[in-house]
């Protein structure tokens, strides 16, 4: 992000004003509202929920006044406001999509079945997408990726959250000509495969959040989502299906991660490199592991305290997630660069696990629910057995047969809801990448 506070600063001199459209005001869409309202040369111009209340909020926490505010019900509305520079508020998602001065629009709300839809009609109207909601990228981001080309527009994942953030480093490694041998995430949210919206309703009403999103952070599909993101962008994989996860300490991470991410064979935890992984007791960093054949290079690595190598470990402390998110609006409006895009097709997938016994005839649900939760596995192994796309398992999903709790499913056990948007246009991505993953 060189130089970015200078470009954004230029283009508020120029009136340039780079307007931006955001479907969510929850927990995150409200925080980038006003991270957004803050700085120079951007806007958040329009912004959608379906709980209108949480619009109003975001706003009003970014300081913006009443009198500042246009509400929104037609698209003549939203263009006519937005033209006289007001922060527009509605409950019509479409509007964002729409709407002619949105350059870039947002999804923010954690919902595939909603993201799906953000983001092929904002797209198909020319515009930019930043796809924060990274459970919708997981699933389509493959094909979300050739409609923006199509488009002439730039599909993307978010700078601040995990993947976003990880890709920083990872490019920066490989700028250097630095081989990198594993990236990946420090868990937050301890791990707990048995959470419900019910069992974290306390904790996620201390901490101003949603319970199924908490649920799907502490039940670990979060991570493997995000896992899944960083694979399908470098080509990495799972070393085993759900990741080691090992421990290191918050003192001496990158010392430990040096010696856990050797081959098993020097003494480490993996069987290959070029992997992604997550590491517990190091949140909220982000890191990759990095590794050179030269010995000058070890040589200058271990004189700059780095560590004795043949591994070492850059690290990130942190990442801002949705605070973080304008920089890759401006990044693409300003410097037409992604954050965080899909190679080609799938290189992981996030698979479905029962999180109890299920019984053959009940109807399950999806992230950040009671009946299943998320892990990863290679694209290949996944089409290989037929594991459940996760995100493709909604509340209309319907068990053909009794499963043990910690079985992952399999798509001759599962009845899934046909009928959405997501799942039709995740058949499509299948047909273009010709993968042999059996849906019906
Ligand atoms: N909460 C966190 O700590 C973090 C969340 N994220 C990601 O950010 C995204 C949002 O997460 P949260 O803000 O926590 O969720 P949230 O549940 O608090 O907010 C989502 C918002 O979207 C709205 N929404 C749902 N369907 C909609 C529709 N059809 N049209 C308009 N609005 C709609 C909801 O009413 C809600 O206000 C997710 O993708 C999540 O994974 C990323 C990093 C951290
Ligand atoms: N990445 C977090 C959740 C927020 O994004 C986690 O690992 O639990």
């Amino acid at each position: 992000m060189l130089n970015m506070d200078k470009k954004l600063a230029k283009r508020e001199e120029e009136g340039k004003i780079i307007r931006a459209g955001i479907v969510g005001a929850g927990q995150m869409g409200r925080g980038m509202v006003t991270q957004m309202a803050l700085m120079k040369g951007i806007m958040p111009a329009i912004v959608s929920d379906i709980k209108f209340e949480n619009v109003i909020n975001a706003f009003h926490y970014a300081g913006i006044s009443d009198e500042d505010i246009a509400v929104a019900k037609t698209l003549e509305e939203a263009n006519r406001y937005m033209e006289q520079g007001k922060y527009v508020a509605t409950e019509n998602s479409d509007l964002i999509s729409q709407a002619n001065l949105v350059e870039v629009a947002i999804d923010v709300t954690g919902v595939p079945e909603v993201g799906v839809k953000i983001a092929i009609d904002a797209m198909n109207n020319k515009k930019h997408v930043v796809m924060m909601d990274v459970e919708t990228d997981v699933v389509i981001g493959s094909y979300l990726k050739k409609l923006g080309d199509k488009n002439g527009v730039i599909y993307t994942g978010s700078a601040g959250d995990e993947p976003g953030a990880v890709m920083e480093l990872f490019s920066f490694a490989r700028a250097m000509g630095m081989e990198v041998v594993v990236m990946g995430k420090g868990k937050n949210n301890k791990l707990d495969y048995d959470c419900n919206p019910d069992t974290v309703l306390e904790e996620a009403t201390r901490r101003k959040m949603s319970p199924r999103m908490l649920t799907s952070f502490k039940d670990g599909t979060k991570t493997m989502v995000e896992m899944t993101a960083m694979s399908n962008a470098t080509g990495f994989v799972p070393d085993v299906i759900g990741g080691h996860g090992p421990a290191a300490s918050p003192k001496d991470r990158c010392a430990d991660l040096n010696q856990i991410f050797r081959l098993k064979k020097d003494g480490g935890i993996l069987d290959k490199h070029h992997v992604v992984e997550y590491v517990n007791g190091i949140a909220p960093g982000v890191f990759v592991t990095v590794t050179t054949e030269n010995e000058e290079i070890a040589y200058q690595m271990g004189y700059h305290s780095m560590g004795p190598g043949p591994l070492w470990t850059l690290y990130r402390p942190y990442h801002l997630c949705n605070l973080e998110t304008p920089l890759t609006v401006a990044k693409i409006v300003i410097d037409h660069e992604p954050t965080i895009i899909p190679l080609g097709g799938p290189v992981s997938e996030c698979i479905t696990v029962a999180k109890r016994d299920l019984k053959a005839g009940e109807t399950i649900d999806g992230i950040g629910g009671y009946t299943t939760y998320g892990s990863i596995a290679t694209a290949q192994e996944t089409y290989e057995k037929g594991y459940v796309v996760y995100a493709l398992v909604n509340k209309n999903t319907r068990m053909k047969c009794d499963v043990k709790k910690g079985t992952l499913l399999t798509l001759d056990m599962v009845d899934l809801d046909t009928s959405t948007q997501l799942y039709q246009v995740r058949k499509e991505q299948d047909k273009m990448y010709n993968n042999g993953y059996a849906l019906k």
